[in-house]
């Protein structure tokens, strides 16, 4: 069989004392649906076979026509590249309950889905959290799906087409379109989409039945009482560290967030008046630019607690998974690598990110001895941003 020569190592495995389990959730049949990939703490020695990490080909056919790549061409390249890569999580393996988990919400940016930002999910889990990566049915994600009400064919068979599975593609904007409308309006929708999700695993909590559409075997009453609801925060890159930050915004049961390589485009005046969580935004070295820095710089204000870090040599892709699954020429081409070894970025992110949740989510854990990377000290760091921003004190009068 086709040897992928591309996995030339793989998404990390997760360096924390947990063993970690993942599973997909999808509720009703309508696209208001809750729809997210779950990576949690897992009994140990449970199921042996590893995640697909992207599940359905027409991912491929989503991620090509969202690179502008021949679609023929785009869905073999990535059939062939990416289509026997697993994560290392273990499929439907059994919950482990008996402690009460924090919970984190992943969004994921533009063009992206649910499933590929498993480096940082399989860690923040290996470390003891439950993360609930969502993925959104606003037409920024490169493809997702929903499942209609089969009209009472019950007995349709599994193996066939899904004749009532509907697939939602990446929506273009067109040459003569704003920007800034469609994606504040796709904020909207990622922001009640995430709540949503924080709906339904608060109600799993409680030990309601969840009719999951994706027939799956994985127990979700083991979830019972296992959310320590006073220890929940919210994640996302780029387009989703917009949704991460307006999240917060609307909802206070979320304590705190990062936001990584934050797009702060699609956000609207109302975030500036402020929110009380704390935030913490990691830059790429690469990605950043002024206006976007400054936008960053207007939701510091007294009394909210905000930090900032930039990993030099990072790229916007050290963040999402390709970058540990491209060879060094074809990853510094497409710039899915910086001029940092992925692995390590990819570390200081989590660690600096693990530090800030034990801080201000109140954990009992010793994330706190990489304090120091939330201040921006240490190797591959810096405090703050890269960028030149003009200085906002007034022209010296002299
Ligand atoms: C041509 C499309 N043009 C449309 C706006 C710009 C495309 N673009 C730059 C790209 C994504 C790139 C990419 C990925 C993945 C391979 C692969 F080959 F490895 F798969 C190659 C090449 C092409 C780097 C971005 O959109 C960057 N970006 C992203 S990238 C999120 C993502 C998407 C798909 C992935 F597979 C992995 C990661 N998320 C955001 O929220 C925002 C932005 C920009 C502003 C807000």
């Amino acid at each position: 069989e086709s040897k992928s020569s591309t996995k030339l190592y793989g998404i990390p495995e997760g360096k924390g004392p947990y063993s970690i389990g993942c599973t997909d959730l999808m509720t009703d049949y309508t696209i208001q649906g809750s729809f997210f990939r779950l990576y949690y703490p897992s009994q140990n020695g449970a199921s042996s076979e590893e995640t697909k990490w992207i599940p359905r080909k027409e991912y491929y056919r989503g991620l090509s026509d969202f690179l502008n790549m021949y679609r023929m061409l785009g869905e073999t390249f990535f059939q062939y590249y990416v289509g026997s890569v697993t994560c290392p999580a273990k499929w439907n393996a059994a919950f482990k309950p008996g402690e009460k988990y924090p919970l984190i919400i992943f969004s994921h940016g533009l063009g992206a889905f649910r499933t590929i930002y498993s480096a940082i999910c399989i860690e923040m889990a290996s470390q003891g959290f439950i993360v609930a990566a969502v993925e959104h049915r606003d037409k920024s994600s490169s493809a997702t799906y929903y499942h209609k009400e089969n009209p009472g064919c019950e007995a349709q068979e599994e193996a066939t087409e899904n004749p009532n599975e509907e697939w939602i593609y990446y929506r273009k904007l067109k040459r003569s379109e704003q920007e800034f409308p469609l994606r504040n309006q796709q904020l909207q929708q990622r922001t009640e989409e995430c709540i949503r999700a924080l709906d339904l695993i608060l109600d799993i909590n409680n030990g309601n039945h969840v009719v999951n559409v994706l027939s799956l075997n994985f127990d979700w009453t083991l979830l019972k009482e296992s959310i320590d609801t006073d220890r929940i925060a919210v994640m996302g890159h780029s387009f989703g560290a917009a949704t991460a930050i307006k999240t917060l915004s609307k909802d206070t049961r979320f304590k705190c967030g990062i936001a990584l390589d934050a797009w702060m485009l699609p956000l609207d005046d109302e975030v500036y008046s402020g929110f009380e969580q704390p935030l913490l935004f990691i830059n790429s070295e690469k990605f950043q630019w002024v206006s976007n820095v400054l936008k960053m710089k207007k939701l510091y204000s007294t009394g909210k607690i905000r930090k900032m870090i930039t990993i030099k040599g990072s790229v916007h892709q050290s963040f999402p998974d390709f970058t540990f699954l491209s060879g060094n020429f074809v990853g510094k081409i497409f710039r899915l690598k910086g001029e940092i070894e992925p692995n390590i970025a990819i570390d200081i992110s989590n660690k600096a990110s693990l530090a800030f949740l034990q801080k201000h989510l109140g954990l009992k854990k010793d994330f706190d001895q990489w304090d120091a990377l939330v201040d921006g000290e240490g190797h591959n760091v810096i405090p703050g941003t890269n960028i030149d921003l003009p200085s906002t004190q007034p022209e010296s009068l002299e």
